[in-house]
């Protein structure tokens, strides 16, 4: 079975997690979850490691979300939440993760795939790239936590139109948004300068910032509210609405 998850480790001090199913458009499996929870443990304990990036495998997807046909075969509330408390908590370990972190849109991000992006401190996407929460149009919410990390992250009035619309936005209008930081023009690899100052750091001074926030989150109890928003998704997760949405997207003829 190929790796789901490609870890490479670059010299200037950073690590990319590149997501690796290009045929599913990267989209998250149980093994996918499995790969990206050791590499988030491995970059924690390397200490030459000062800033993670996230991106994905070839230039047609970021993430495509959960992956729709494995997890079509959980039917029930009980079933799904399994599935969703697993990837909530592998994100809440994204978004307390002691070290800055990047999400780099280098092609759509859909559904699970833009809670993916929010749990990172920042995110760059390349232009014309498109992205969207669409779970609303499948039927269900959010339901690793990404609207809870959401909330926490952009204006709320950004934030409820990303998710209660479900619909696809370019990533220069989610930069209108607040939900992408910068929008890069031309090579992707230009992503490299929204960090070179940052890589110049103390690894101590950039842990102590990301420290406030973890803080506070722990304070507000952010593991909780994600937790909640996988237990409001497995409940929508079982209707007939979300089932037949999820039909019409595996039976979908080109
Ligand atoms: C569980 C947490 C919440 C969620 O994430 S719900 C899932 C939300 N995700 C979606 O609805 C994604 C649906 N996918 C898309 O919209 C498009 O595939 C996407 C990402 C814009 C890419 O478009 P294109 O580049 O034109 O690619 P395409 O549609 O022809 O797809 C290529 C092959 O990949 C497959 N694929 C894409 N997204 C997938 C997914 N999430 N799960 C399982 N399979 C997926 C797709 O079925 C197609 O397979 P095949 O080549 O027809 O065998």
């Amino acid at each position: 079975m190929s790796q789901t998850v490609l870890v490479e480790k670059n010299e200037r001090g950073y690590m990319k997690f590149i997501l690796h199913r290009p045929e599913k458009r990267n989209a998250v499996s149980y093994q996918l979850m499995e790969e990206f929870e050791a590499a988030l443990d491995q970059a924690a304990q390397d200490n030459d490691v000062k800033v993670v990036v996230i991106t994905g495998y070839g230039d047609r997807a970021f993430c495509s979300g959960g992956d729709l046909a494995e997890f079509h075969s959980l039917y029930t509330e009980e079933e799904s939440y399994g599935m969703l408390s697993k990837m909530g908590a592998i994100l809440y370990k994204l978004a307390v993760f002691k070290k800055p972190t990047i999400a780099l849109l280098n092609g759509s991000a859909v559904g699970g795939g833009c809670e993916i992006a929010s749990a990172c401190d920042f995110r760059l996407a390349k232009s014309g790239v498109k992205l969207g929460f669409v779970q609303a149009s499948l039927g269900i919410t959010t339901g690793w936590g990404g609207a809870s990390i959401l909330l926490e992250k952009i204006p709320y009035q950004s934030a409820m139109k990303l998710l209660l619309n479900g619909t696809i936005y370019t990533a220069e209008a989610a930069k209108e948004l607040g939900f992408i930081d910068e929008v890069i023009q031309g090579d992707l690899e230009e992503w490299e300068r929204f960090v070179d100052t940052i890589l110049n750091r103390e690894v101590g001074v950039l842990m102590a910032y990301k420290n406030l926030l973890i803080n506070k989150w722990e304070e507000t109890d952010l593991k909780g509210r994600m937790e909640m928003e996988s237990r409001q998704c497995a409940k929508l997760w079982e209707t007939d609405a979300h089932h037949q949405a999820v039909d019409s997207f595996l039976n979908k003829t080109k």
